[in-house]
């Protein structure tokens, strides 16, 4: 097995200021589509449709957008899994007004038929079910989550946890909830059945459950000097996958 390599909080901060700064000039968009592809096909790879029923195939996975970045991940995982032959629903309780481009990635999702439910609109509860939901992708918080949690999202990470042992939770660079630096800091807390980090792990990844949890990292975007730069090893990705599972 090989040995976890991790980048704190701030570090993680730091590597995406550079990655989008002058020197460099990579776009946010640009970043979020690879880290959303990379979260897709996470979920291909751990629950394949291949041989299933029609009936598991129609099931959907919930993907659980929060207000920042990390939920932008979720989005765009959302349209690509349409495109990989998935059921995606999408449940955005708090939109980002940061920018025009959340906008954007919404009525992409319009456009590929990839219904997005608001806080106020549809019962989203009725998606936690097993024989309606093949997984559910959380994408609510990843590396700048400050605790405590506030609404609405304490409430709905209340009812993930009610049902984290009958429907899996992929979760997205960081379990929500979860210190980015210290792992589970609350109870009840998620207990993912598959982590993506993304670009490296955060130091958080190491709580999770040994032969329970299957991580992968993915966010395949950066060369071996930088990586190098920021004291880490790139990863040993095959061919043209964007995920590796560590
Ligand atoms: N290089 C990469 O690896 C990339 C990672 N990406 C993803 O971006 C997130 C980090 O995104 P950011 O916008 O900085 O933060 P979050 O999404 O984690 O959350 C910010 C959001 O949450 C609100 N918030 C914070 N704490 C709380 C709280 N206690 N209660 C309620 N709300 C809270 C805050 O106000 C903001 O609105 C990283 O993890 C990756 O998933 C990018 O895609 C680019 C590439
Ligand atoms: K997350």
């Amino acid at each position: 097995m090989s040995t976890l390599k991790v980048v704190s909080s701030k570090l993680a901060a730091e590597i995406d200021k550079e990655l989008m700064g002058p020197q460099i000039g990579f776009t946010l968009q640009q970043l979020m589509e690879l880290a959303g592809f990379s979260v897709a096909q996470a979920v291909c790879r751990q629950f394949p449709l291949r041989g299933k029923t029609e009936t598991e195939k129609g099931k959907h996975v919930f993907v659980i957008a929060g207000p920042g970045n990390n939920g932008g991940d979720g989005l765009v995982c959302a349209r690509h899994l349409k495109l990989f032959g998935y059921n995606p629903v999408v449940f955005y309780p708090k939109r980002s007004e940061r920018t025009e481009f959340y906008k954007q990635l919404v009525h992409q999702l319009n456009f590929f038929k990839v219904p997005v439910l608001s806080q106020d609109e549809g019962n989203w509860l009725e998606y936690l079910k097993p024989e309606k939901t093949l997984c559910i992708v959380d994408a609510i918080f990843g590396f700048s989550f400050k605790p405590p949690m506030r609404e609405p999202f304490k409430g709905i990470v209340e009812e993930l946890c009610k049902v984290q042992n009958i429907i899996p939770i992929v979760s997205v660079d960081v379990p929500t909830g979860w210190d980015v630096d210290k792992g589970p800091i609350s109870q009840p807390s998620i207990n993912p059945a598959v982590l993506v980090s993304l670009t490296v792990p955060k130091p958080c990844s190491s709580h999770i459950r040994e032969n329970q949890t299957t991580h992968y990292v993915g966010g395949r975007f950066i060369p071996r000097d930088f990586a190098n730069k920021f004291g880490f090893e790139p990863f040993g990705y095959e061919s043209t996958d964007q995920i590796l599972k560590l």
